[in-house]
């Protein structure tokens, strides 16, 4: 077992109703401050980390559609929320001492900067934390799909998401006590079999792109820099 990661960039998805912790809606600041500390312990290890955040914590496009709303202006709304979420990691980040930039899909250049690829990079490349909100600007996508895409513009060699459960199992395992976890799967794997732990357009884009996918428990401290260095309880997701 590896003790320091060989991971050069990697994105972490950061599940929106993660943030909000045991408050059932929201933010719970000891949670992003949790987060932030292992995002920077990451990048003291010499891991450049990209952020892709959720959030479901606040909102959620589905939800509105199901009560009879509007899908796409609920899937704006889901995309702000994203915003807000971003902010408050950029803050924790940087009251550690490290350098944070949040990059929008959504213009709005008063509150963040505008995501270009370019932009981006130079981020990375001056050692800032990358965090980028918004999800793909587009309704009718999710953030997971937003982690894939901008995990294949950046180059990363990873995409961990942080959710839940401690990785990817037969069945919901919310729902399915009897439920197996895997270790391995491959990305067609996890289509075929209808797993729906990320969704399938996510899982396609990083298949497409050779990005192996990496689930873990966002609520196990510590879980993140343990599975970068190849040592903590999580489901790889690889071709
Ligand atoms: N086969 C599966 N393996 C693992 N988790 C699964 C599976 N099917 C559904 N899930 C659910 O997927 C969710 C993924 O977490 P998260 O990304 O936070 O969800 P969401 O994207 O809905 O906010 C978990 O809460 C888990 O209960
Ligand atoms: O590219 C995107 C990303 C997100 N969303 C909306 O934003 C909400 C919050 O994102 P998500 O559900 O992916 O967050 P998470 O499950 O990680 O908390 C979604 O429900 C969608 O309504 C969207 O419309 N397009």
């Amino acid at each position: 077992m590896a003790s320091t990661p060989s991971y050069k960039r990697v994105l972490l998805k950061l599940s929106g109703e993660a943030l909000m912790g045991d408050k059932g809606f929201g933010i719970d600041s000891a949670v992003v401050e949790r987060v932030a500390g292992e995002v920077v312990e990451a990048r003291r290890l010499g891991v450049e980390v990209g952020i892709v955040v959720g959030g479901g914590n606040i909102f959620r496009g589905v939800k509105v559609a199901a009560e009879g709303g509007d899908r796409t202006t609920g899937d704006y709304l889901g995309m702000l929320a994203t915003v807000m979420n971003g902010l408050s990691i950029r803050s924790a980040i940087e009251k550690l001492g490290v350098r944070a930039r949040v990059f929008s899909a959504i213009d709005m250049p008063v509150v963040c900067s505008t995501f270009t690829q370019r932009d981006a990079r130079k981020a990375f490349e001056d050692g800032s934390i990358v965090i980028f909100v918004g999800g793909t600007g587009n309704p009718f996508f999710t953030t997971d799909s937003g982690a894939a895409l901008r995990a294949a513009e950046m180059g990363c060699d990873g995409i961990f998401k942080g959710t839940q459960v401690d990785g990817v199992y037969s069945a919901d395992p919310k729902k399915d006590p009897t439920a197996e976890r895997y270790e391995t799967l491959s990305h067609q794997e996890v289509l075929s079999r209808g797993l729906e732990v990320m969704d399938a357009a996510a899982i396609a884009l990083a298949r497409d792109n050779r990005i192996p996918v990496i689930v873990f428990s966002i609520h196990q401290p510590g879980a993140f820099v343990d599975v970068l260095k190849g040592e903590g309880r999580c489901t790889r997701i690889a071709d």
